[in-house]
Parts: C-alpha cells; structure tokens; sequence
C-alpha cells in the first residue's frame, strides 16, 4: 500500500523560504519568464545565477521544520508495517532531506546540486555558480547550471511519479497553489482512479475543489495533526 503525497512551496513558508505566488512571493516580485527558463539563461546568465545563489544562500541558511520531521516520521512508520509513502515535491530545497525523509522524489530539481550543458554531469553544489566556473568533469566554463527544472522543460521522475500514483490508496497534497503543472494535473489524475484526495494548505488551492477532504492552517501544525 502506497500513500502518494506531494509538496510545495508552503511547507517550506515556515522555515523562512518565500513562496511563488503568496503576497511576496517570489514570482511577485522576480519575473519567472526572465529567470527561470533555458532562453533567460541564455539570455542573461549572470542574472539568472545571481538569482539562484541568492535562493542557494537562503536554502542554506534555513532548518527543516515540523511538518518536513512529521513526513520523515511517516515515511518510516509507513515502512515499519511493510508500506510505503512516496514523497514527491515540487520544492528545490533540501528541507526534506534534512529533516530525514530517506527517499524524496524532486519533480523540478534540486538548488543543491549543479548540471553541466556541455558535458551533462550533475553533482551536489553548495558554492555559488557563475560563468566561470568550470565543470569537475569536462573542465568546461560557462555551462554550469542549476539543476532544476526551469518553465518549459521536462520535469524529473515522471515514470515513477505514474507509477506511484497508480498504485496510490491515497494522494495528499500539501502547501502547493496547484498552478503548475503537471503536477497541478496530479489531483485529476488520482480521483479519476478512484484514489481518496486530500489537502492541507493555509487556504484553498486553485485545484481545491478536487480534493475530497481538506485541513486548512499553517503546515507545521496541520502535517503533525494529520500523521499522529
Ligand atoms: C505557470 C503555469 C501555468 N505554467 C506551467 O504549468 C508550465 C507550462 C504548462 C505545461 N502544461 C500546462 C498546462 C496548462 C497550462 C500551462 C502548462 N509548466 C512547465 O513549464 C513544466 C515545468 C514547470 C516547472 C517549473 N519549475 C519550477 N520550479 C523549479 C525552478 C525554481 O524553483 O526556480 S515551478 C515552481 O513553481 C511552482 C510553485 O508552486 P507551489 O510550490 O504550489 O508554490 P505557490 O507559491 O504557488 O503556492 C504556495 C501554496 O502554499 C500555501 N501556503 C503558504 N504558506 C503556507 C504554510 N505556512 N502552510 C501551509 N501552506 C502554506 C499557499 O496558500 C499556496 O497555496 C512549483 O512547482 C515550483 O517548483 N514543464 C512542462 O510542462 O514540460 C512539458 C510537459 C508537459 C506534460 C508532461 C511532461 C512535460
């Protein structure tokens, strides 16, 4: 038995990283069309690292909290009675992880680590990036990126990701506006399956009507109150 729950931005509000869309959020006052795409970095790719080093220092200087320990609390609960909890997130930073999820599947890549466009080789990265730093692998300058997923490309881990939810007996999405997809598709997707839905966020999503059930209130309390 498979419980599939995927995260966004609002469970990591409350360890001081900013959301997208929320008042201050990120994508209110950066334009993503002009930071996050392959053609912005072509564009300007001083700009886009600028942006990203920025979000890396942030990540960096945040800590897990209640509800990123409760998920890691549940993967292992889940685990101890021979089932599984399948943790995808949208979310780039390493809160997850550093909480104690063992296994979490990044959809849209992960700030922590780095890719090279010449040569391909992806490796954990916690220094800023610039043009001129150069490839561990190839050696090449100018072709290191973050290893995201940036608006108009492929996100990570899809056949898994089907996979999982097909074999769901419950999908729970949490602190996510339900604006991007294909994840935003995911709720459709398992009711249409017949999978029982549910939603913990602060307020109702944009896919809140799809949800069968839902807890509305801030992540740290309502992830904790939902695993217990
Ligand atoms: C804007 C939108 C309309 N555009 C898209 O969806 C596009 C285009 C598109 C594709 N299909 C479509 C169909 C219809 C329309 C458009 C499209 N999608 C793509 O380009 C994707 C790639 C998208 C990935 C882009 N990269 C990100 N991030 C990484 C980089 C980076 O981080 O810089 S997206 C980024 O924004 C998204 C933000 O959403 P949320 O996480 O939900 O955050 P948000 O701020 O919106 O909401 C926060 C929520 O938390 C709540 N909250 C706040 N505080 C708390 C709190 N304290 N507690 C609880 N909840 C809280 C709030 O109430 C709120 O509801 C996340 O996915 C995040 O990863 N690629 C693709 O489609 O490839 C082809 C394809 C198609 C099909 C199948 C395969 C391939």
């Amino acid at each position: 038995m498979t419980i599939f729950v995927l995260t966004g931005a609002g469970i990591s509000a409350e360890s001081g990283l900013g959301t997208f869309r929320d008042p201050g959020g990120l994508w209110r006052r950066f334009d993503p069309m002009r930071l996050a795409t392959p053609e912005a970095f072509a564009r300007e790719p001083e700009e886009v690292h600028a942006f990203y080093n920025l979000r890396r220092q942030g990540v960096r200087e945040a800590a897990p909290n209640a509800a990123h320990a409760a998920l890691a609390r549940l993967e292992a609960s889940l685990a101890a009675r021979g089932r599984r909890l399948f943790l995808c997130t949208q979310n780039v930073d390493d809160l997850h992880e550093r909480a104690g999820s063992r296994t979490v599947t990044h959809m849209h890549g992960e700030l922590m680590r780095a890719r090279c466009t010449a040569c391909g080789a992806a490796r954990d990265w916690a220094e800023p990036l610039s043009l001129d730093t150069a490839c561990p692998a190839c050696g090449r300058r100018g072709g290191m990126r973050p290893d995201v997923v940036w608006f108009g490309e492929m996100p990570l881990h899809l056949e898994a990701i089907d996979a999982a939810l097909d074999e769901a007996a419950l999908f729970v999405a949490i602190g996510t506006s339900g604006a991007v997809y294909p994840a935003a598709g995911f709720v459709a997707r398992a009711r249409a399956a017949g999978i029982p839905t549910h939603e913990i966020n602060l307020a109702p999503s944009d896919t809140a009507g799809l949800f069968d059930t839902a807890t509305y209130g801030p992540a740290t309390r309502a992830v904790p109150d939902f695993v217990e």
